[in-house]
This record gives structure tokens, C-alpha cells and sequence, in this order.
């Protein structure tokens, strides 16, 4: 069932212009100037009940403004949004029912008093029935280690303490969308990990949609399956992550340690038209190569002719230097690639 329905969506803002200094800013007391920028251009994409999304771009290409229009505090200047049914920006309480969203940047919690507080008023204010309050709340105080600081106001807490919280306030009434804007943005890695894997269950066993829009990379790899990524405000691709990895990063680079050093080994290699000596240092090499060419076992039998091999390792570049390339326009995405989530 798609539970998110966008088409042909459009936000244009209407932004002052200044002048610069003192001058420029009377100047634009009396005579106003604007200029139009257009946020989120003409885009559609619809989104399954159950799905993992990750929303990704640079900085300034519409994400936000795509998410304040699904949330419903944004209304588009042309185009339609439909949650579960419902017009966001037209039924923006029922909607609020629906759904969930943590902005990582700021906290939907009362700053001067104790989270647990915070939470009962949450939990009134979306008339979440008790039994359902009290299981979400001994769920989320385990998974997430809320109990430290339950009694705690929001001011008092740490940023990563201040995120788990946020993500509990946010699916207490058990919403069908959670919608996460930069949900590990300043946070240690050992945080980062307890709330990917948070958000991985809560997607897995709960069924919960997920859209989530970071420039950690890594939240995307963790999370999500498919991936939309937009840019000045068009959709660049909507598609599987795999078929993003599986076109774009075919490099794989073997890392051998062998028993003893093997400069045959290392001569053939670097005489190889199409694998790469990208280290060696002493009975230590990296031999870079395409999957599609070699397969691992071929480069492992190789190796072996030339030494006893003691430890060894096979990295995949990471997804973050293929969505680099393909922001900075470097890889064309075809229509094949983006088939599988377009239809
Ligand atoms: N309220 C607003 N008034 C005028 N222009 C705006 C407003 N909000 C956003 N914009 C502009 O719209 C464009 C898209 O902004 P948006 O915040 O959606 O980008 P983003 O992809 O979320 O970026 P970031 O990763 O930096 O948060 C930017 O050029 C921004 O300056």
C-alpha cells in the first residue's frame, strides 16, 4: 500500500534581498526587492507502507523543504502530498497522528522540565491509551538506556541523550511514519550505532516507515534499501542503494599479509594491465581490482602461486565516495538503474 503519495511538488520562496551595509538596509526599509528561489521543483516519488527511505543531497537542495511539506508545516506552492490519505498541510492534527519527526538540530521536548514529564504530556496530547504508553515506554527506556536520565530536564542533558529522547517522545503513539532529519548529526559513534539499530528494529519489527535525511553516510548504508537523492530541487535518482553500489562501486582492493615477502608477486602485478598495486610494504600488499573482471577466488589463487598467505581482507569502497561523484555530476544515472521504484 503506498502510504506516501508526492506529485509533481513544488515549493518557491520568495526571499528578500539586501543591499550590502547600513545604506542597503535603510534602502530596504522604503523599497523592498525580492527574488524567487525555487526549493523543491516539480518532484514525485511515492512511498511504500514498511519502507526504509533515505532522502539525501547537498546542503541547499530541497530536503527540509520536502520534509516541512510532508509534515505538513510547509504548504507547496504547486503540486500534491498525500499521507495515508490525508492533505498534510490541510489536516495537519490528524496528521500529526500519523506520524513522527525528530530534527536533529532542535528538540520537540519542554526545556526546563524532566523528560519523563515531557513524555506524559505527549502522551495526553496524542491521547496515547495507557497500556500502549507504558509497553512503549519500558521498550524505548531499554533499547535506548533512557533510565539515567528520565528525571532530568532537556537543558540538562548531553546531545546524544538529548537524540534518544527525542526519537522516544516521537514514536510514543506509535505513528506509521517516522520522518528524521539528521537524527546523529554531533554524536559519538557509539550513539550513533544504538540509534541506527534503534531505528533498523523499529522498521523490522514494527513495521514503521522510515524517511530519513542525513549526510552521514553511514545511517543510509545501515538503514535504508532504497535511496532518493535530490538536488537543486530535482530528483537525481530514485532507486535501490544496491544498484547504486553494484554500478558505481565495482572496485575492490585485497589486502594480503604473506609469510614471507614475494617480489615476483608484486612485479606481475604491477605488469597487469588491470589490477592495480596500490601498496606493498614488505609481506604486506593491496592489490586493487574490478569485480566484474576478477572474482575474489581468482585473485586469491593468484596470490597464492607466489606465497603463503597468513591473513587477508577484501574492502568495497563505501557508498559515500559514489554519492560524492554522482553530487558533483561525475556519474550519469541511467533510467534502468532507477526502474526497480519508478513504476
Ligand atoms: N523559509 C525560507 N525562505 C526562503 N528560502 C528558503 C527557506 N527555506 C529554505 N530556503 C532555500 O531553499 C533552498 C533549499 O533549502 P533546504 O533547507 O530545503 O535544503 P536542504 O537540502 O535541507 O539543505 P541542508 O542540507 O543544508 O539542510 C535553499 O536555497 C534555501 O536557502
Amino acid at each position: 500500500m503506498k502510504l506516501i503519495q508526492v506529485e509533481e511538488l513544488t515549493k518557491n520562496f520568495r526571499q528578500a534581498v539586501k543591499s550590502p551595509g547600513l545604506a542597503g538596509a535603510v534602502k530596504h526599509l522604503f523599497t523592498q526587492s525580492y527574488r524567487e528561489k525555487l526549493a523543491v521543483d516539480r518532484i514525485s516519488f511515492s512511498i511504500e507502507e514498511g519502507e526504509a527511505v533515505a532522502y539525501v543531497g547537498p546542503n541547499g537542495a530541497g530536503k527540509s523543504t520536502t520534509i516541512k511539506m510532508l509534515t505538513g508545516i510547509l504548504t507547496p506552492t504547486t503540486g500534491s502530498i498525500v499521507v495515508d490519505g490525508l492533505v498534510p498541510y490541510q489536516q495537519r492534527t490528524r496528521n500529526a497522528k500519523t506520524i513522527g519527526a525528530v530534527f536533529g538540530q532542535r528538540s520537540q521536548l519542554w526545556y526546563d522540565i524532566p523528560i519523563i514529564e515531557s513524555f506524559s504530556l505527549i502522551k495526553d496530547i496524542y491521547e496515547v491509551p495507557s497500556d500502549v504508553y507504558k509497553r512503549n515506554m519500558d521498550r524505548f527506556t531499554e533499547m535506548l538506556g533512557l533510565a539515567e536520565f528520565l528525571n532530568l530536564p532537556t537543558r540538562k542533558l548531553s546531545l546524544g541523550q538529548r537524540m534518544r529522547a527525542d526519537l522516544a517522545a516521537a514514536l510514543l503513539h506509535n505513528p506509521k511514519i517516522i520522518y528524521l532529519d539528521e537524527p546523529t548529526i554531533g554524536l559519538d559513534i557509539s550513539v550513533k550505532v544504538k540509534i541506527r539499530q534503534f531505528i533498523k528494529e523499529l522498521n523490522k519489527e514494527q513495521g514503521t516507515t522510515i524517511v530519513l535525511t542525513t549526510h552521514d553516510l553511514e545511517d543510509i548504508e545501515d538503514i535504508c534499501r532504497r535511496l532518493i537523492i535530490i538536488d537543486h530541487g530535482r530528483i537525481l535518482y530514485d532507486g535501490s542503494l544496491q544498484a547504486v553500489k553494484d554500478s558505481f562501486a565495482r572496485e575492490r582492493t585485497f589486502h594480503v599479509q604473506l609469510k614471507e615477502e614475494a617480489p615476483q608477486l608484486a612485479h606481475i602485478i604491477r605488469q597487469h594491465p588491470e589490477m592495480i598495486l596500490e601498496e606493498q610494504q614488505g609481506r604486506q600488499l593491496s592489490i586493487r581490482f574490478d569485480r566484474l573482471r576478477f572474482t575474489a577466488g581468482e585473485i586469491l589463487a593468484l596470490v597464492m602461486q607466489y606465497g603463503e598467505i597468513i591473513d587477508f581482507r577484501i574492502d568495497e569502497p563505501r557508498i559515500e565516495q559514489v554519492i560524492r561523484k554522482l553530487y558533483d555530476g561525475e556519474l550519469e544515472l541511467n533510467q534502468q538503474l532507477m526502474g526497480a521504484y519508478n513504476r
